[in-house]
Order: structure tokens, then C-alpha cells, then sequence
């Protein structure tokens, strides 16, 4: 077997330094451009992303790690676990992930505790597996003619099975992964790298035995390359043992997140990811020269600690940062850089003592009255109908909005020019709202680019990025921010664009605003405090703004945290401690606000039933919550909810518009499990990514809906 290369990295972005891809896939599927394009304009990412790595030093060469949309859905179709209704859909593939006239798309989710979605496998019992291994063996072919030989990269079939939640089906898998090793041998590929980040988190007996089986049946094929199998996002405790009794012969350790373990690895390559994937900053070459010398093992390969992914491009195209900060900063390129000179260093021998950080004590809340009595003041104050009808936050982002934005920043449209236009935009926005019938209106957020970077560029301690783009899903980027000082807010920031609406109608307009857990979650975060003590400096900012809302006369404020679920650490351990202070953080953030001022608050993941209780905590007035995307699941898990709540009554994911019977259906279900007084109408998030065609389509059933039900009371 060759060696393992002595630098690699576990992955690298795609959606190209321009968003090459997210603008050649939206033009394919809105039927400008054909196949022939997208896939040109896939080529050259790879081609350009190969060459880069090549010149930049780096040995081990990653493929198949770019994906046309996701790479578990890659692997389900690797795997032929292609359900059949998609099978006969003009693009299966496509169809899948985004779904087609009358065909919802599979689920799709957070990729562990990262602002990455992947598409959810969907396997059954009777699912059939039937190897794949076109696109896997195509990039390898492609990047030899270019002159490189690549390491493929496949989610393991552990992590796979677990996503989908059928990890019964292991033995029928592994078939198709000795299968697919056979190919890749037999096309003369050296390593194979197998993704088991599930392994970080809690694993049962059951599932570590799993874990043994599968690569003990893997490792014993006498005709396969080398098995790398890649951990990231936290320590592999005890898994680590169980995949080093196994033949495997390297493994991959996050020892940025996770410790140097005290486990002998000798016979083993270590991939030693020192390099963190998670984070923008420059690597300190002392801790992770320390580190590389700490751990045992036959061989130590330095790499990153999980794929580049969640990371930009290069911090070359920012030429604008202030350079002090950007001095400090390493973006995938840089990172690579910081790879290849470690490998190329010699080693120190033990590991540095880490500095101990002092927790402050917790901060206790400042106290709003008790829920009856606010809602006592709220009701006299809003006089809202029963079921009352409210959206949350956002409507259709226009592509003359961006456009418009995009003119201020190079200078041929005026800073009063383009608030007029938003002006315009507030104003469609209650007037559609006007006259669909809602109760509790929103200014739509046109001014905003993100919910978070919006955020950011109007507080001190934040730099956001010109060119920064993180694939968040599919061709939907985001350019997270970068928290990098002490936060405060120097002025009012919604105050002007909230009290514009509500001079415009008389029906109550919701303040709105992200919460302090979702700005930093979606944020690059400095790392020399602790992370809570960053967010209660948000939550301070968070909370003027409210203070400053509430005095302009806005009678209702939303606190967005759909981020809340998505930070709580992998490991049950720890989650208690999080979720202690993520709700201290947002009770402090709305607990300025007066009983008489209604606060609300939204989430938007369907896995949102595994922090009800912490949900409750926030004590937020009003909860908003995705449901009807998941199928209402959540219904069975918030009867214990004593405030507020609208569980989505319309998936705003898809362009479908829902039929009112099915928003009815909805209602009765969620009625049936809460008192009506407390029951709110909703979509499932916000409608920036729909038109204005599909919104009001959509509203105008919802409002139908409510209307029968209201009849009924
Ligand atoms: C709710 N979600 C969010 C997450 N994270 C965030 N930071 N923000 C979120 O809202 N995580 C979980 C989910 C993920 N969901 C989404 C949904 C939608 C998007 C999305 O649509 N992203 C846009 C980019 C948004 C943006 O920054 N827009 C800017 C710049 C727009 C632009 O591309 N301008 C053009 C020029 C203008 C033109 O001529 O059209 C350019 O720069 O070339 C803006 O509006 O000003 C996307 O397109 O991907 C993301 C996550
Ligand atoms: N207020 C935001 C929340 C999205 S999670 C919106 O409506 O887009
Ligand atoms: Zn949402």
C-alpha cells in the first residue's frame, strides 16, 4: 500500500470564487442554460480547484467532493436509494432535491451543528441498493487526464445510515461499498476517504458494534485501495478504539475541536486535522506543531479538521478588510497554505498546557411579568381576532433589490435613491398584506441582505465580506460575518424602516430582529473568549434595539432564533449547559420590553421538538415554529406549551401553493392539541425565496382557512 501523502485536506468549497455554480444552476433550472453548461461550468471548478491545491503544495488531492447540490445526496444516489416516485422525473436527481410540479423534495437539514443543509436519505425496509459508482470514478478519470491522482471522498456508510435513520439496513450497504472499493482499486486509486462524522456524537453499544462490522468487512477485502476514514466536529471518544481494532488504515482526528487522544495508534496513519475548517483564522503553528508531536501513531499526515467547505474561497478577495483584521485571517486557500508549511516543518514533542478560561457567573435575566399577566396587558392593548394571522419576517427579495444594493455599493446609485425603493417595496408589502386580510403585519425586510449580515454590518466588533460566500444549500449561499471585537450597537438600527410601515396602515406592524444565539451561529467568531460570552454581548445590542422599538411606539417585536437547535453541542454532555445559557441570552435580549409589548419569536427546524423545554424558556409571548414541512410533527410534543404558538401552516421551501383544505387540516390538527386563545396562523418561515405570485396565492388560502375555522368558534 502507498503511503498515506503527508498533507491533504477532507474537502474543499465548490460553488466556485464567483458563485460560478449557484449562477449555472440557476439558470438550468429555470431553463436558460441546458445540461452541457452546468456541467462545463462543474468541470472548471474542479479543474481550477485541483490546480490551485496542486500549486499551493498540497500532496493528498481530494475528488469527488464537488457536488451539484449535496453530497449525501450524491451518496444515496451512489447508492441507488433513489425512491421510486423520482425515478421518472426528467432529472431524478434535481427532483429530489428541489422537488418538481406535484413531487415534494426529499427533507432536508442541518449537517450536524454547521449552517449547511443536506438532503435527507430517504430508506426503507424495501429500499433496493444498487452501486452507483458513475460520478466517484468520473472525477478520478478527470482529474488523471489533468495530471493528478485523487483520493475519492464518500459519506461512510455508518453516517449515512444514521442520517436516514436506518442503520439496520448496514450489511446491505456494505455490499455496495466493497463494491464501489473493488471499482476504485481496479481503476488503480490509491486511498479512499469514508466521512464518519457521526461517529463524534453520542453512539450506543449497538452502533459502535456497527461501527467495528462495518469496517472490520471492509478492511478484509484483499482487493481495495487504502481506508481513510475521516471523524470531524468533535472528539471520537469511544469510537476511536472501536475503528482502531478495525483494519482500517488511517484515521481522521478533529484536533481542533477534539484532543489529542491517549490511545496508542500505532500501525495507524493519523490524518491530524490542526487546521480548523470551522473557523477564518490563521492557525497558531506553535499549538498545532504541539499537537502534531503529541500524537502516537506510525505516521502523521497534517490536514484540516473537517472539509473547507464551511469556509471561503480566499481571503485574497477582500481586498477592503481593514488590515489589521485581515492579517489575522485564513480563508480555504490560506488554510491550505497553513497545511502544507505545517507538514513541511519539523515537530515539537509534547503538547502546551491549554490556557484555563474563567467563566463569569451565569447573568440573571431581568424579569418581564408572569406570562398571564402580559397577556392580559397584550390582548386589552392589540384587541387581536381569535387565530390570528401573521407571517414571519421576510417576503420575496427582489432581484431589483439586490441589484439596487449592489449598485450602492459600487457608487452609481445614491444611498437616498435606494432607501426610496425600500420605502416602495415597505409600502407593497402592507398593502398586499392589507388586503389579503392578515392581522399582525410585517415590513417584508427588504432593506436587508440576510437576516444575520444585516445585523452585522450595523454593529461595531463585526466586518463582513465583499466576496465571503459559504454554500449554506443547493445554489443558496451566505457570507457569514466576521464577529472579531467587543459588539455594541452605536444607533438604532430597524427603528426607521419599522415605524415607516406602521405610519402606513393601522393594523399592528411587527418589530423584527435576530436573536443573539443566530447571529452568532451564523457568524465567523472570535476565539479568545468563551462562545456564551460572546452572545450575551450580542444579546446587550439585541436588547437596545428592542428597548429602542418598543419607545418608537411598536407594539410587537420578533426575536428570530432559528439557530437555537442548530449550536447545541453534539455531545449530550454538554447540552444542558448550552441551552442554560443560549435562554439566559435571549430572556435578556426581550426582557427590557414592557408586559404590555407582545414578544415573539420563530424557529424553523423541524427537529426543533428536541428543545421544547428550552423553546418554553425563552418565554418569548408568541412562538413560531416550522410544522407543516415536517409534517406537523411536532404537534405531539408542544400540548405542554403554555404560550403562544403558531406551528407553520405552509412549507414556504417549496413553490407549491397549499390548498386551503390543507391549511384547514393543519389548524384542526394544531387545535386539537392547543386552546384555541392561544393558537397563531403562520407560514413555516420566512417568504424571501418565494414570489410574490406563490406568496399571495398562498396567503390567500391560509386566510380562507383561518376564516372557516373562525366560523366554527
Ligand atoms: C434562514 N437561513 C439563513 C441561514 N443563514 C443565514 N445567514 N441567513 C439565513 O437566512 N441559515 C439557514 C437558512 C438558510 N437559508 C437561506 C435561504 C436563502 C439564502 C439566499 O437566498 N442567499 C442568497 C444571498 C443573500 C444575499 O446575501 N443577498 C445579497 C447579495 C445578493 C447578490 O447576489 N447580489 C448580486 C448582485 C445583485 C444582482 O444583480 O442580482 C451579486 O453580488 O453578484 C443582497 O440581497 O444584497 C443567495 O443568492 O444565495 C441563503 C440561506
Ligand atoms: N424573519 C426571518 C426569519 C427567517 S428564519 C424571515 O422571515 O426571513
Ligand atoms: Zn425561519
Amino acid at each position: 500500500m502507498s503511503p498515506f501523502p503527508t498533507s491533504t485536506v477532507l474537502g474543499y468549497p465548490r460553488i466556485g470564487p464567483r458563485r460560478e455554480l449557484k449562477r449555472a444552476l440557476e439558470s438550468y433550472w429555470n431553463g436558460t442554460s441546458g445540461r452541457d453548461e452546468l456541467d462545463r461550468v462543474g468541470a472548471e471548478i474542479r479543474e481550477r480547484t485541483w490546480r490551485r491545491l496542486a500549486e499551493l503544495g498540497l500532496e493528498g488531492l481530494p475528488s469527488n467532493t464537488f457536488s451539484m447540490y449535496d453530497q449525501v445526496l450524491d451518496t444515496a444516489v451512489l447508492l441507488g436509494a433513489v425512491p421510486a416516485r423520482y425515478r421518472a422525473a426528467d432529472d431524478p436527481y434535481f427532483a429530489m432535491a428541489r422537488g418538481t410540479e406535484g413531487l415534494a423534495p426529499l427533507r432536508m437539514t442541518k449537517w450536524f451543528d454547521t449552517n449547511y443543509h443536506y438532503i435527507v436519505p430517504e430508506i426503507g425496509p424495501d429500499t433496493v441498493f444498487a452501486l452507483d459508482a458513475a460520478k466517484p470514478l468520473a472525477e478520478v478519470r478527470e482529474a488523471r487526464a489533468l495530471g493528478f491522482e485523487t483520493r475519492p471522498v464518500v459519506v461512510g456508510p455508518v453516517t449515512f445510515l444514521l442520517l436516514a435513520g436506518a442503520l439496520d439496513r448496514l450489511d446491505d450497504v456494505l455490499g455496495c461499498y466493497a463494491e464501489l472499493l473493488s471499482l476504485l482499486a481496479a481503476e488503480g486509486v490509491a486511498w479512499v476517504q469514508l466521512d464518519e462524522p457521526a461517529l463524534v456524537g453520542d453512539r450506543s453499544a449497538e452502533e459502535l458494534a456497527a461501527v467495528r462490522a462495518a469496517y472490520a468487512r471492509l478492511g478484509s477485502l484483499a482487493d481495495r485501495p487504502g481506508l481513510f476514514v475521516a471523524s470531524y466536529f468533535g472528539d471520537l471518544g469511544e469510537a476511536l478504539p472501536a475503528l482502531a481494532a478495525t483494519p482500517v488504515e488511517a484515521i481522521g482526528l478533529d484536533l481542533v475541536r477534539g484532543g489529542v487522544p491517549a490511545l496508542d495508534l500505532s500501525g495507524k496513519t493519523v490524518v491530524a486535522g490542526v487546521v480548523s475548517g470551522r473557523d477564518v483564522w490563521r492557525t497558531s503553528p506553535e499549538r498545532a506543531l504541539a499537537a502534531l508531536g503529541a500524537v502516537r501513531a506510525s505516521e502523521v499526515t497534517v490536514s484540516t479538521s473537517c472539509s473547507l467547505l464551511h469556509v471561503p474561497y480566499s481571503v485574497a478577495a477582500e481586498p477592503e478588510l481593514e488590515p489589521g483584521l485581515r492579517a489575522r485571517l485564513a480563508f480555504a486557500e490560506e488554510k491550505v497554505a497553513e497545511v502544507v508549511a505545517l507538514a513541511r516543518s519539523p515537530r515539537l514533542d509534547a503538547s502546551p498546557a491549554e490556557p484555563s478560561v474563567a467563566l463569569p457567573a451565569p447573568v440573571a435575566p431581568e424579569r418581564r411579568g408572569p406570562y398571564a399577566v402580559r397577556a392580559a396587558a397584550q390582548a386589552e392593548h392589540l384587541g387581536l381576532p381569535p387565530l390570528p394571522i401573521t407571517t414571519i419576517g421576510s417576503f420575496p427579495q427582489t432581484g431589483s433589490l439586490r441589484a439596487a444594493r449592489a449598485a450602492v455599493a459600487s457608487g452609481t446609485l445614491s444611498q437616498d435613491d435606494y432607501e426610496r425603493q425600500v420605502e416602495a417595496e415597505i409600502e407593497r408589502v402592507i398593502r398586499v398584506q392589507e388586503r389579503l386580510g392578515l392581522d399582525v403585519l410585517v415590513h417584508g425586510e427588504p432593506e436587508r441582505n440576510d437576516m444575520v449580515q444585516y445585523f452585522a454590518e450595523h454593529l461595531d466588533g463585526f466586518a463582513v465580506t465583499r466576496n465571503g460566500w459559504v454554500q449554506s444549500y443547493g445554489s443558496r449561499c451566505t457570507r457569514p460575518p466576521i464577529l472579531h471585537g467587543d459588539v455594541g450597537r452605536p444607533a438604532p438600527i430597524t427603528v426607521r424602516w419599522a415605524t415607516y410601515a406602521q405610519s402606513l396602515t393601522d393594523k399592528p406592524v411587527k418589530g423584527m430582529l435576530t436573536g443573539p444565539v443566530t447571529i452568532v451561529a451564523w457568524s465567523f467568531v472570535r476565539d479568545d473568549l468563551p462562545l456564551r460570552d460572546v452572545v450575551f454581548q450580542v444579546a446587550d445590542a439585541v436588547r437596545d434595539e428592542v428597548r429602542d422599538l418598543e419607545a418608537a411606539g411598536v407594539s410587537i417585536i420578533q426575536v428570530d432564533e432559528p439557530a437555537l437547535r442548530e449550536l447545541l453541542p453534539l455531545r449530550r454532555a454538554a447540552q444542558a449547559d448550552y441551552l442554560e445559557w443560549a435562554v439566559a441570552a435571549y430572556r435578556r435580549a426581550t426582557s427590557g420590553a414592557s408586559d404590555r409589548t407582545q414578544i415573539h419569536t420563530h424557529l424553523c427546524y423541524s427537529d426543533a421538538d428536541q428543545i421544547v423545554t428550552a423553546i418554553d424558556g425563552l418565554d418569548a409571548d408568541v412562538t413560531t415554529i416550522e410544522s407543516a414541512r415536517s409534517g406537523a410533527r411536532i404537534l405531539p410534543t408542544v400540548g405542554s406549551f403554555t404560550r403562544g404558538l403558531g406551528p407553520g401552516v405552509y412549507d414556504i421551501h417549496s413553490p407549491r401553493v397549499p390548498a386551503a383544505a390543507e391549511v384547514e387540516d393543519l389548524l384542526r390538527r394544531t387545535l386539537a392539541v392547543l386552546p384555541v386563545e392561544r393558537v397563531w396562523v403562520n407560514p413555516d418561515c420566512g417568504l424571501k425565496t418565494r414570489t410574490y405570485e406563490e406568496v399571495e396565492a398562498a396567503l390567500a388560502n391560509v386566510v380562507t382557512a383561518t376564516r372557516t375555522l373562525r366560523a366554527d368558534l
